[in-house]
């Protein structure tokens, strides 16, 4: 069962003081503004326009709370690092998304967005450093990797699993495509393992070798 087919969106907040009730785990998905997050929910989500997308950055600001069918609850968190964006709104979500990684008592792992062509940015790690001292794990989606060759792609992953393995023990990380598809069950084998579905129910991932016959 595809775990984050069927969300429904519940409620949207602006401040930290608001949050909802803490009602069902939750997983967060977090990521510099443009990253693909939208897409890569609406992606996962088999919905097209679940989560906004934009071709102008920074338009998710905004924490939204969606439900998915096993109870658990898919939390979109804004982008940051839009650099358009004025000093004191910046400060202002960037305290939201800390006090909300760091506090947040049924968040049970972050799923970070990066873009594949530039990883790792100072506030990726900066939202590893918040969420990692929880203990709580962290899935990197390095997303738009239909923009890489295959050979960048293969180094890109290889390199920041390096990087991740230095910052934290419980860090994974995996190519994403939203447009290609690429990545989807293995980002749901993996939050599936977090929620403790049985993974039987998932379709298996497919092997290299599968993905090459397939075209991807
Ligand atoms: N080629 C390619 N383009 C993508 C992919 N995912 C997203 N994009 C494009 O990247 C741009 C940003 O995508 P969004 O999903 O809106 O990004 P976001 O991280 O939600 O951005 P904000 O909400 O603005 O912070 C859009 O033009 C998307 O079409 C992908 O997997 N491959
Ligand atoms: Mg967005």
């Amino acid at each position: 069962m595809p775990i984050f087919r069927n969300a429904r969106f519940e409620v949207s907040i602006a401040k930290s003081g608001a949050l909802p009730p803490p009602e069902g785990a939750e997983i967060a998905f977090a990521g510099r503004s443009n990253a693909g997050k939208s897409s890569a929910i609406n992606t996962l989500a088999d919905h097209t326009r679940l989560a906004f997308v934009s071709k102008t950055p920074g338009r998710t600001q905004l924490i939204n709370f969606f439900r998915l069918d096993c109870g658990a609850v898919l939390v979109d968190l804004p982008g940051y690092g839009y650099a358009k964006v004025p000093e004191n709104i910046r400060r202002q979500w960037q305290g939201l998304l800390e006090h909300y990684l760091r506090k947040r008592e049924n968040l049970i792992g972050l799923v970070l967005i990066m873009d594949s062509r530039h990883p790792l940015t100072p506030l990726d790690r900066q939202m590893i450093d918040w969420f990692v001292p929880g203990g709580r794990p962290i899935h990197v989606l390095l997303t738009k990797c239909d923009k890489l060759s295959r050979n960048e792609a293969a180094a890109t992953l290889a390199s920041v699993r390096r990087e991740v393995a230095a910052l934290g023990p419980q860090i994974s990380v995996q190519l994403f495509s939203s447009l290609k598809k690429i990545g989807m069950e293995e980002v749901e084998h993996k939050v599936a393992g977090w929620l403790g579905l049985p993974s039987d129910d998932l379709p298996a991932i497919p092997t290299p070798a599968q993905l090459r016959a397939a075209g991807k």
